[in-house]
């Protein structure tokens, strides 16, 4: 295992070079490796071990969208796609790929049919972290592992087949076969991981919510917003408002901290920009840190977690995320979006 330098703080890292794909395979030669749900992680996840040559199988609810998906994705129906219930039961492996609210349903499915030296695979902290809420306790004679991708699955496939990886975090909560920790690494290579980063259950779990619900994702929304509606109150048309708020952020700039990091994007700028932004980024982060703390306080609390579970198992709550992201897609800001993602010369 690999002990890399973070800016002076060392953690254990696994390389695909430590830990080859052959090796993998072997560790899992005799695995059937379960995955069950098939929205987002689970395609992404399946897809990729099916490729890298382990025994894959899927359960998905029949009659449901996502069983027709893994039909088209190749599974076929009586021998590597099954219902929940079989697939559990085939399974040596059990990926618990379902959304985080929908596990709490299927847990007592999935429980009865995890004997003694099987192994239970998530791609997220939540069930086993917040079990008083999610009652998800595993029996004690089976493995509990966790890989969990550090992005979308979908773009987990994107770039296993253009040859690269994800990085992913990777957790051992329980071994009782004394072979978790390897099994873990093993299927963290046979998902398409790029690095795997050492973590715990609720490490992990934390610092995922905290990180969707902020920067990444709900943070991200709200700055835009917010930027692009004083553009347009003080008189700025939409196309400029969006080219200054979002178009230039993804298409010039963020790329350019993805590759060499921020003070390298700030030095591709002017320097009226650098001298600009390095005065106000003390601003920005004196705002929103307390409403980052916040934020992790409601993770931590078990607060997110409960309105996860209560909206998610609220019945029709697919219908109104769909609703709530209509409206964000039929907003100018994004309407604006879609007319310049149009203008793009490539
Ligand atoms: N979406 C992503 O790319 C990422 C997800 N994760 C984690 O991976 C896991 C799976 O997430 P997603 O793929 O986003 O899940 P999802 O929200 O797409 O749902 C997965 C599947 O669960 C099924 N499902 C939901 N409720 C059910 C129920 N009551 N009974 C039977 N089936 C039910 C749905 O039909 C769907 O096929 C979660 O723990 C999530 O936090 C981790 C990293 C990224
Ligand atoms: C894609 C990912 O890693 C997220 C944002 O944490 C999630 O989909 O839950
Ligand atoms: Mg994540
Ligand atoms: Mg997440």
């Amino acid at each position: 295992m690999a002990k890399i330098n973070f800016g002076g703080v060392e953690e254990t890292v696994v390389t695909r070079e430590e830990y080859p794909l052959a090796k993998a395979q072997e560790t899992l030669k005799d695995e059937v490796i379960a995955v069950i749900g098939y929205g987002v992680q689970g395609p992404g996840q399946a897809l990729n071990m099916r490729d890298n040559g382990f025994n894959v199988i899927v359960g998905q609810r029949k009659d449901s969208p996502s069983f027709e998906r893994a039909k088209q994705d190749g599974f076929v129906e009586g021998e590597t796609l099954f219902s929940i219930e079989e697939a559990a039961e085939r399974g040596t492996i059990i990926c618990n790929l379902l959304s985080d609210a929908g596990q709490i349903a299927v847990w007592p499915t999935l429980k009865e049919r995890l004997t003694a030296g099987k192994t239970l695979y998530f791609s997220h902290g939540f069930g086993i972290t917040f079990k008083e809420q999610t009652q998800i306790v595993p029996p004690a004679d089976v493995d509990v592992i966790l890989v969990a991708p550090k992005g979308s699955g979908t773009s987990l496939r994107r770039l296993f087949l253009e040859g690269g990886g994800l990085n992913s975090s990777f957790a051992v909560f329980q071994d009782a076969t004394g072979k978790a920790y390897e099994k873990a690494i093993a299927m963290g290579i046979g998902v398409g991981s790029g690095y795997l980063f050492e973590t715990d259950f609720k490490k992990e779990v934390y610092s995922d919510l905290t990180g969707e619900r902020g920067v990444l994702m709900g943070a991200l929304a709200g700055i835009i917003e917010a930027q692009y509606q004083v553009l347009r109150q003080r008189g700025h048309s939409p196309s400029e408002a969006f080219n200054e708020t979002v178009e230039e952020l993804t298409q010039s700039l963020v790329p350019l901290v993805g590759e060499n990091g921020m003070d390298w994007m700030f030095s591709n700028c002017s320097v009226t920009a650098q001298r600009g932004a390095l005065d106000w980024k003390g601003k920005f982060r004196e705002a929103t840190l307390p409403v980052l703390n916040d934020l992790y306080d409601s993770v931590a609390s078990g607060k997110e977690a409960a309105r996860t579970i209560q909206r998610g198992s609220t019945p029709g709550y697919r219908q109104e995320l769909e609703a709530e992201l209509k409206e964000v897609r039929e907003s100018e800001l994004w309407q604006t979006g879609a007319v310049v993602r149009k203008l793009r010369s490539k």
